[in-house]
Order: C-alpha cells, then sequence, then structure tokens
C-alpha cells in the first residue's frame, strides 16, 4: 500500500497535502528508525503573529506548513506585514508594529483553524480596524462566544454574527480598556486572544489562570520585548499582567518539534510489537508534556535523551520501546497539558491490560470535531469497549491487541484521522478513516513520514473493513 503523491503548492509554502479520500492503517512488522516531526503549530502561529505586531524583521526557522499556520501568514500579509517564504521552514516576516496594522480589504479565512482564528479575533479587537472572520464548516461550529465576552468588555464591537459562531465581523478599537480577566475555561487561545488585544491598550491587561494552559504566548511576547510580570495568586492561580503598548523588535525564531504530532508514531511505536523509534528535537515544556507524563505512568519505555533547549523551549529526543501498557487513571487537571492528544491516548488504552479512566474533558467538545464522542465512536466501531461517563472516558484495554476493522467518521478533524490510523497498525484488522485530508492542517508529511518508518498506510483499496461510526 502506498499514499498518492502530495501535490505541490509553492505559491503558499505547503510542502505536501493529503487526498480527500479514505486511509486505511494495516498492521505489517515493527516500526523502526529515526524521525523529526514538524515545527510545533502552537508556536507557528505566534511567530508569526509576534513578527507582524514588530518592528522591523522576523526570521522564523523551522515553521510548520500545514494549512492552519498558511492561513495565519495570509492573515499577517492581509494586515500589511510581509511575509515571505524563504525555504523550507524558513520564513521572513517584516512586522508593521503595534498599533499600526491596516484593515484587511478582504474577509479573513481561517480554514479548520480554532487558534488562528481566536488569536486573530483578539489583535483586531485591539486595533482601529474593521475584519470580517470565516472558516470551513469545522470551525463555523465552534464557540467564538468564549473570546468575544471579554474582547468586547476592552471595547470591541461585533458588527455581526450568527450567535457568537464565524463568520462575524468584528471592529476593534484603537484604545483598548485595561482589563482583567479570569479564565472561565482552560484555554491558552482565550488567554492569548486578551493578551494580545491588551498590546495596543494604554495600561495594564491581566489574565488569571486557575490551572495554567500552555504558555508560548508568554513565552514569545517577553522574546519580542514585552513587559509581563508572572505571579502566583493566595489561591493557586496564575496572574499574568501584560504593560500595554510595548515597543516589540523584529527576532529570530526557531521552532521546535511539535509534541501534539510526535504524539502519533510514539504510540504508533509503542502499540506495534518490536518496534523501536527515536523522535527528534520535540518539545518538552511542561504545559504540553502530559501525554508522556501518562504514557510513563503505563509502563511505556520513553527515554528522554539530550535534553536541552531549542529557541527558549526545552526539548528532548524521544527514545521509544514497544511494550505492555497498564491502565491508569488520567485526572482532569493534567488535561490542559495534553488536551489535543486524548484521541491518540484513547487509542493506546485500547491496548493497554485494565480499563482506562480519562477525567475532565469537557473541552473536548469544541475542538475541530466532539471529539470525545468522535473517539468513543471510532473506538467502538472497532470492536472496543468504550464508554464515556459525562465528561469522562472509559476505554476497556485489549491488553496487547484490539480488534479493528472499523470505518471511522473524522468530521473534519486531523487528529481524529491520525490516531485511527495509528490504531490500524496495531490492532487485528486494518482501521479506515473517511477523510485524510485534514491532516494536512497540522501534519502535511504524515503519511510519508510513518511509511518511513515501516508503517502500512495508504488508500483504503485493499481489505474492506466491515465496521462503521458514522
Ligand atoms: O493556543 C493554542 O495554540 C492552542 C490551544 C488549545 O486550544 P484551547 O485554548 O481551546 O484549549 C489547543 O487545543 C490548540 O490546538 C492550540
Ligand atoms: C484543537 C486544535 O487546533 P485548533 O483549535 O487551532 O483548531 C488541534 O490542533 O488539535
Amino acid at each position: 500500500m502506498t499514499a498518492s503523491p502530495a501535490p505541490h503548492r509553492s505559491d503558499r509554502g505547503q510542502t505536501s497535502e493529503l487526498p480527500n479520500a479514505r486511509l486505511q492503517g494495516r498492521s505489517g512488522g515493527p516500526l523502526r528508525g529515526r524521525v523529526r516531526v514538524p515545527g510545533d503549530k502552537s508556536i507557528s502561529h505566534r511567530a508569526l503573529l509576534f513578527g507582524a505586531l514588530s518592528a522591523g524583521r522576523t526570521t522564523i526557522s523551522g515553521l510548520l506548513e500545514g494549512h492552519d499556520v498558511i492561513a495565519t501568514a495570509d492573515a499577517m500579509r492581509a494586515f500589511g506585514a510581509v511575509v515571505e517564504r524563504t525555504g523550507e521552514g524558513t520564513w521572513t516576516v517584516d512586522g508593521v508594529g503595534v498599533g499600526a496594522l491596516l484593515e484587511p480589504a478582504a474577509p479573513l479565512d481561517f480554514g479548520n483553524s480554532g487558534t488562528g482564528a481566536r488569536l486573530i479575533l483578539g489583535v483586531v479587537a485591539g486595533h482601529g480596524i474593521t475584519a470580517r472572520f470565516d472558516g470551513d464548516a469545522s470551525l463555523r461550529k465552534r464557540p467564538m462566544g468564549r473570546v468575544l465576552t471579554p474582547l468586547q468588555a476592552m471595547g470591541a464591537r461585533i458588527v455581526d454574527s450568527s450567535d457568537g459562531r464565524l463568520p462575524l465581523t468584528l471592529r476593534g478599537t484603537r484604545d483598548p480598556i485595561p482589563f482583567e480577566y479570569r479564565l472561565p475555561v482552560p484555554s491558552a487561545q482565550v488567554k492569548s486572544a486578551v493578551l494580545l488585544a491588551g498590546l495596543n491598550s494604554p495600561g495594564t491587561t491581566t489574565v488569571i489562570e486557575p490551572e495554567p494552559t500552555r504558555d508560548h504566548t508568554e513565552r514569545m511576547l517577553s522574546h519580542f520585548g514585552a513587559h509581563l510580570d508572572i505571579s502566583t495568586d493566595p489561591d493557586g492561580a496564575r496572574r499574568i499582567a501584560l504593560a500595554g503598548r510595548p515597543r516589540l523588535s523584529g527576532r529570530e525564531v526557531t521552532v521546535p518539534g511539535d509534541p501534539s504530532s510526535a504524539a502519533f508514531p510514539l504510540v504508533a511505536a509503542l502499540v506495534v510489537p518490536g518496534s523501536s523509534v527515536t523522535i527528534e528535537n520535540v518539545m518538552i515544556n511542561p504545559t504540553r508534556a502530559g501525554l508522556i507524563t501518562t504514557l510513563q505512568e503505563m509502563g511505556a519505555r520513553i527515554e528522554l535523551a539530550n535534553r536541552r533547549d531549542h529557541g527558549g523551549e526545552p526539548v528532548a529526543d524521544l527514545i521509544v520501546a514497544a511494550g505492555p501498557l497498564k491502565a491508569v487513571e488520567v485526572p482532569p487537571e493534567r488535561a490542559p497539558s495534553m488536551i489535543d492528544e486524548y484521541p491518540v491516548l484513547a487509542v493506546a488504552a485500547s491496548f493497554a491490560e485494565g480499563t482506562t479512566v480519562m477525567r475532565g474533558l469537557a473541552e473536548l467538545k469544541v475542538k475541530e470535531s466532539d471529539r470525545l464522542a468522535a473517539v468513543a465512536a471510532g473506538l467502538a466501531a472497532n470492536g472496543v469497549d468504550v464508554r464515556i461517563d459525562g465528561d469522562d472516558l472509559i476505554v476497556a484495554g485489549g491488553n496487547g491487541s484490539a480488534p479493528g476493522g472499523g470505518i471511522v467518521a473524522t468530521h473534519m478533524d486531523h487528529r481524529i484521522a491520525m490516531a485511527f490510523l495509528v490504531m490500524g497498525l496495531a490492532s487485528q484488522r486494518p482501521v479506515a478513516v473517511d477523510d485524510g485530508s485534514m491532516i494536512a492542517t497540522s501534519f502535511p508529511d504524515f503519511v510519508p513520514l510513518m511509511s518511513g518508518l515501516g508503517a502500512e498506510i495508504g488508500t483504503a483499496d485493499g481489505d474492506e473493513p466491515t465496521g462503521s461510526a458514522t
């Protein structure tokens, strides 16, 4: 089985695209080799954004050239920044500076990307410009009220929207009101939107997060020259205070490997018997490392070698060897540090000994799909005993094997597609996903990278799976 060759779209900097077709993962020999996953998606979005909000030139290496990030690059161009691809993963941004963004001439299309849409709503909210935001069918279903509520309190106005979802038009303010906001949901996107609006405020913008979320915005704001005061409140909440109207200057950014993409070859190497894989240069920032902690608790053999600093973020090479996994209970407070990794953790749990309980997954319901429902349906279609109890996901493991044989509905969700293709590599029968095209939003070279390790992933033209989850 082979994957179809990927078309090249050099004008937008994309390296490859997967076919809009059913794909299938099936068991073969052990996975072996060394790989590098693409640059971190969260950091890639932010590098482009902060580059555009800075004076002078930002040079970025290791940028993720997936569709989500390319949509952010296009939005930065619409605001007047000069964004150029100078080589594979290397980009320059000649910024316009905080307060100086131009009004986009046309609607901004964020495709499948919640991060791009929500962070840039924050950027527009803090500028005296109006912009129209749109996205694909998945993004149009996702809640934007979580960012619009604080942004309106800072002075932005919604010109039109259907119940707080895209498409919508936002009119920003040139004088955002200094504001203090306690996050009602653990979301780095909401935190970042408020801080980005606060950049152009004459006073201080404060975000209080009761549960820590990924801290890339804070790290990069400091790197680009903003002044942040980060402290802990008496109740343990994290308080982030940003002084408004800093002079941000162009910087160099080197983007480390994305732990959310590394999760797929990592779990594959654990569940395919006899595998031994090294994944180089993976970011292990503690706000993103919950999956590694959880898998190690399950007994996974993962060595973190060659720990070092890469562009202000901790990274390591993950040396992974297949072996038995045992069920664990994953506490709700760990969810923000592995929020995008639950689909593939649920796949790992289906091969474990015992019943894994993942608690506090309400946020999974508002991702590219309702991931709680999509994961449960996908596992059930593949013969796994799975249950949703409120916001908890409960997966009975098959002690080293899972039936497989199902077709999984991906609901325009890249992580559902990749997680179930990984399942097929170790299950008794192949696992098919109905649409692999969304994989290009975050991991355009997923299929060739996995194939290079020996994985059998390709178009589903061989054995037809039987079960289905639609
Ligand atoms: O800030 C970010 O870059 C992201 C934050 C998370 O979303 P939430 O803020 O909605 O949890 C995560 O799911 C998303 O993939 C990227
Ligand atoms: C949730 C995700 O991304 P976004 O919110 O940016 O669409 C993700 O990549 O899993």
